[in-house]
């Protein structure tokens, strides 16, 4: 098992030690090399996804991701900044499948934004288009140019998708669906969007392949409502790369915090990259109080999905679960009658559960 590691910026490098720790305590015959991506990536290299970083990546089997970017970052040519580093190993990578499940474990009940009774038993899969999209589709710039006859400052992007990218990824989600509850949502914008009307008639398309699936399709703001009124209605959703970015943070919060939601992002092969669905926290970097087990789950999706061990991957399950019946909480998810603990701490108990 070769494994890339990035931990990146922010909080990236301190959840990274607690799943890298949590994969040693299984002693699996796993080779770790860690690389540099996004903001310590320019200040190393000058680049946000360097060469050596490419190297590895494509070498390894999966690659497990911290978080990247930060204010420090924020100033600096759209090239350089570590969020395209991220859009860059991705594309590379060719990981066009992100899956982010958002799970409410029963512990977290009352941590959740809904109330108990909204959530409980709570278990959507989110599939997001990762490779295309208005995140990667040109042109796009900022100008100045001439507007009704005054000069003006101009931004623009491009939302574009082909017909093999949206067959691919309605293929992975209704796959998803077959072995769940048979139930997919596709979510679209197609009242105002030709892109997303495209979506549409391809999922009715690609759904005749799938006649023990039940497709339904809702309007991207009905479906972001939707979320927060009723979200048990939801089995797997589908959606672009933007909607899906938007959505799953939101789905994050019915589990309690973005700091429970892993994810994984595969390519055709289930060669992966895994890491947390939140960003690199930049207002708690540095302060040891980040919750890790997103990162922690997501090994626990790398162990599933590229290495087939699934067995491995319930046991970090489990002994998250574990931790969370112990009443511990990181900040995020501290609740009065829970014990709050920072990052490390959380990571020793995951260890001692396993
Ligand atoms: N995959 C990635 O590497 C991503 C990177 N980013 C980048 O991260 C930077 C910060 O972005 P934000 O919009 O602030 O989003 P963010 O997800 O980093 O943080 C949003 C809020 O959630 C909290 N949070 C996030 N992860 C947490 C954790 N594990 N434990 C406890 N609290 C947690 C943060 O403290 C903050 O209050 C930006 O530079 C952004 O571009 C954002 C999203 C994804
Ligand atoms: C650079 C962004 C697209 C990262 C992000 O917000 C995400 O993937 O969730
Ligand atoms: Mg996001």
């Amino acid at each position: 098992m070769k494994i890339c590691v990035l931990p990146g910026d922010g909080i990236g490098p301190e959840i990274m030690a607690e799943a890298v720790r949590v994969l040693r305590a299984l002693d699996l015959k796993a080779e770790m090399e860690e690389g540099l991506l996004g903001g310590c990536a320019v200040d190393a290299t000058g680049t946000p996804y360097p060469e050596a970083t490419q190297k590895l990546a494509r070498e390894a089997d999966a690659v497990l991701l911290g978080a990247v970017g930060g204010p420090k970052w924020d100033g600096l040519p759209r090239e350089q900044r570590p969020e395209r580093g991220l859009l860059g190993i991705r594309k590379d990578l060719n990981l066009f499948a992100n899956l982010r499940p958002a799970i409410l474990y029963p512990e977290l009940a009352n941590a959740s934004s809904l109330k108990p009774e909204v959530v409980a038993g709570l278990d959507i899969l989110i599939v997001r288009e990762l490779t295309g999209d208005i995140y990667f589709g040109q042109p796009r710039g900022i100008e100045t140019r001439e507007v009704d006859g005054t000069q003006q400052r101009v931004g623009w992007n491009t939302m574009i998708y082909a017909e093999y990218e949206i067959r691919r990824i309605l293929k992975v989600a209704f796959e998803a669906a077959q072995k769940r509850g048979k139930k997919l949502c596709s979510v679209d914008k197609m009242n105002v969007l030709e892109c997303t009307q495209l979506w549409r008639d391809i999922a009715e398309e690609v759904a005749k392949d799938y006649p023990d699936v039940e497709l339904s399709h809702m309007l991207v703001d009905n479906a972001a409502m939707q979320l927060v009124r009723a979200p048990k209605q939801f089995d797997v959703m589908v959606t672009g790369n933007m909607f899906g970015d938007i959505l799953s943070d939101e789905a994050s919060m019915l589990t309690g915090s973005i700091g429970m939601l892993p994810s994984a992002s595969l390519d055709a092969n289930n060669k992966g990259l895994y890491e947390p669905s939140h960003g690199s926290a930049p207002d708690i970097a540095g302060k040891g109080v980040a919750n890790p087990l997103a990162t922690i789950l997501s090994a626990a999706m790398m162990l599933r999905y590229t290495f087939n061990q699934e067995e491995a991957a319930l046991r970090i399950e489990n002994a998250v679960k574990k931790v969370l019946a112990q009443g511990l909480r990181t900040g995020d998810i501290h609740e009065p009658g829970t014990k709050k603990v920072g990052t490390r701490e959380m990571g020793d108990a995951v260890i001692a559960a396993l």
